[in-house]
């Protein structure tokens, strides 16, 4: 079983431009990990590294010490679901169960039929007559039946409508109990999807940003209402993500440890202190200038 894939120094360049730097991170196994950014931050870049896809213009990305790129073994470990174009593709989905059970040793064909009728897929018609979100869901039954130590959905859950989403994030919380392994999820629905996450990577201009449990990332962020000059006061030297101004009261969004004494501070002069979502956190710290 693949205990840690490991970033090391990654960079990735398209001709002259930089998509990638400096992307250093251990991942392991039984860890479900949000990756997030902006568009065009680098996750795909990234994750097509991870998948074996591409090379890096320089750095390591390994498996339990050994380099991905061009190791058969290392790339048999790693399954990469991401949004495919099937408009050609005159395949029944059992035709390619057939293919993913020879070349997938880990694959679970059992397992894989349960989720067809979970999700209602016809396994008779062609991939390309699917509907959009029934292509995701096909995509995703193959990323979760094939349980490869290290599993990848870059933006599977694309035309699913909610109730397909939620079978999806239930099925990932149930093989992680059964089957636990590194599972990775690139997404931009942060709200719906972060009580899956055990730890989110924020990649922002080609760069990590930070690499956190959510629980710690969460606990960073706070506000601080009231009206506006205690506010002001109260925060002086501390990391302002936010502000915000209702006639006299001023709300201020913040990051970074709350010490004791802050927080008697902010008590002493009756401000009210609340919690900050992951979202709001995530729009905040990858904000244009930041
Ligand atoms: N093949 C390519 N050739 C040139 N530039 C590329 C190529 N692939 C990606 N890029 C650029 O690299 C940057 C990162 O792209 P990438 O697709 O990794 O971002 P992303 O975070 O996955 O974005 P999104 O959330 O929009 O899917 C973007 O500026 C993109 O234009």
């Amino acid at each position: 079983m693949t205990r840690k894939v490991e970033a090391q120094n990654i960079r990735v360049t398209y001709n002259e431009f930089e998509a990638l730097r400096d992307i250093n991170f251990v991942l392991e196994s039984g860890k479900i990990y949000g990756l997030i950014g902006r568009n065009g931050a680098g996750k795909t870049s990234l994750l097509s590294i991870l998948a074996a896809y591409r090379k890096a213009t320089s750095g390591e990305m390994k498996i339990d010490g050994d380099h991905i790129f061009e190791n058969e073994k290392a790339m048999a470990q790693v399954t990469f679901v991401h949004q495919t174009d099937y408009k050609d593709n005159y395949d029944t989905i059992n035709k390619y169960f057939d293919l993913a059970e020879r070349y997938r040793p880990t694959f679970d064909r059992k397992y894989a039929e349960q989720l067809v009728k979970v999700f209602h897929l016809p396994t008779n018609k062609p991939l390309r007559k699917l509907s959009a979100g029934m292509q995701s869901a096909f995509n995703v039954t193959i990323g979760l039946a094939s349980r490869t130590p290290v599993t990848i959905f870059d933006e599977a859950y694309q035309g699913m409508d909610a109730p397909t989403r939620e079978i999806f994030y239930n099925e990932i919380l149930k093989e992680q109990a059964r089957y636990p392994r590194i599972f990775i999820l690139s997404t931009h629905l942060i709200s719906e999807m972060e009580y899956l996450f055990d730890e989110v990577l924020i990649i922002h201009k080609g760069t990590l940003l930070l690499q956190e449990e959510v629980d710690t990332l969460l606990e960073r962020g706070y506000s601080v209402t009231g009206p506006s000059s205690d506010v002001i006061e109260v925060v002086a030297g501390l990391h302002v993500l936010n502000e915000e101004q209702l006639g006299g009261t001023k709300s201020m969004m913040l990051y970074g440890e709350l010490t004791e004494e802050k927080e008697d501070e902010i008590k002493r002069k009756d401000l009210e202190i609340g919690n900050v979502s992951l979202h709001e956190l995530f729009i905040h710290l990858t904000k244009e200038g930041m």
